[in-house]
């Protein structure tokens, strides 16, 4: 069955009983607060994390059946930190995306270049090929971190708050591109902080002490009570053009 879905997940830290699943073409979005599991979730999902109890599948077949360059050739991961290769020029760093499909040794053809070249443009970072990776800014570095996610051409995309670091144009950029990759076919779950970011998402699953405590389209999932009940009485929800808007009042 097509799609990466966690059944069952308890352990390790945080989860106690994760239900999820990511269906091709569609972007869910992971929203809850701080120290709820949504890290923890997502490097289970991305197979970095065994889980106690529970599984993940990978298209029906459980992840941990999957060689390392097998998963990585279908399921590109972007953590929320370092380390980072900080003495790389970012083409080598993006290149270093092309791993799962090239092995150690492997010789790049025209396919690895043509990846390269794809997720330096559509993550906006073309301009900093040849620049150190150690000498970029935090919102550039992201990008570049992005691109060499991307570069894998995954089926499925799993980010850790890929927009932490960014500016207000690049913040859209980067929303706008995770769309437009679920509209590609791909699987994109990207734990978010921004509920207004969330909102954009075609699904929202909302992750709190350990659990998914609710999950559907944002409108249904992004109310006052649910949000006011996660993150304090300061909350506000409002309605425009149809989309919830978060905000805080004073
Ligand atoms: N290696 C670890 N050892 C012990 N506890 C851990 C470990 N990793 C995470 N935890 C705990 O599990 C809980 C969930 O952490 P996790 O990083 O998944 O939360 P999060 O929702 O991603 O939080 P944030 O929004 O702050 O990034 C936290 O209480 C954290 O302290």
């Amino acid at each position: 069955m097509a799609g990466l879905e966690a059944r069952g997940l308890w352990g390790p830290h945080a989860l106690k009983g994760v239900d999820l699943a990511l269906r091709p073409g569609e972007w869910l979005a992971l929203l809850g607060p701080n120290g709820a599991g949504k890290t923890t979730l997502l490097r289970a999902m991305a197979g970095l994390l065994r889980p106690q109890r529970g599984e993940v599948l990978l298209e029906g077949k459980p992840l941990r059946a999957y060689g390392s360059y097998e998963r990585g050739r279908l399921l590109a991961y972007l953590p929320q930190g370092g380390p980072y290769p900080e003495g790389l020029l970012v083409e080598e760093v993006v290149r270093l995306g092309r791993l799962p499909h090239l092995g150690l040794w492997g010789r790049e053809g025209k396919e690895d270049g043509e990846a390269v070249a794809w997720a330096l443009e559509a993550t906006g970072a073309a301009h900093l090929r040849g620049r150190l990776l150690g000498t970029l800014s935090g919102g550039e570095r992201q990008r570049v971190l992005l691109a060499r996610a991307l570069a894998a051409k995954p089926r499925y995309l799993l980010l850790d708050e890929p927009t932490t670091f960014l500016d207000l144009e690049h913040q859209a950029g980067v929303v706008a591109l995770l769309r437009r990759l679920a509209e590609m076919g791909l699987g994109v779950l990207a734990v978010l902080h921004d509920p207004n970011q969330a909102a954009l998402a075609h699904r929202v699953a909302v992750v709190h002490g350990g659990r998914v405590v609710a999950q559907g389209r944002p409108e249904a999932v992004l109310t006052e009570p649910l949000l006011q009940g996660l993150y304090g009485p300061g909350v506000r929800v409002a309605h425009l053009g149809g989309r919830p808007h978060v905000y805080l009042d004073g």
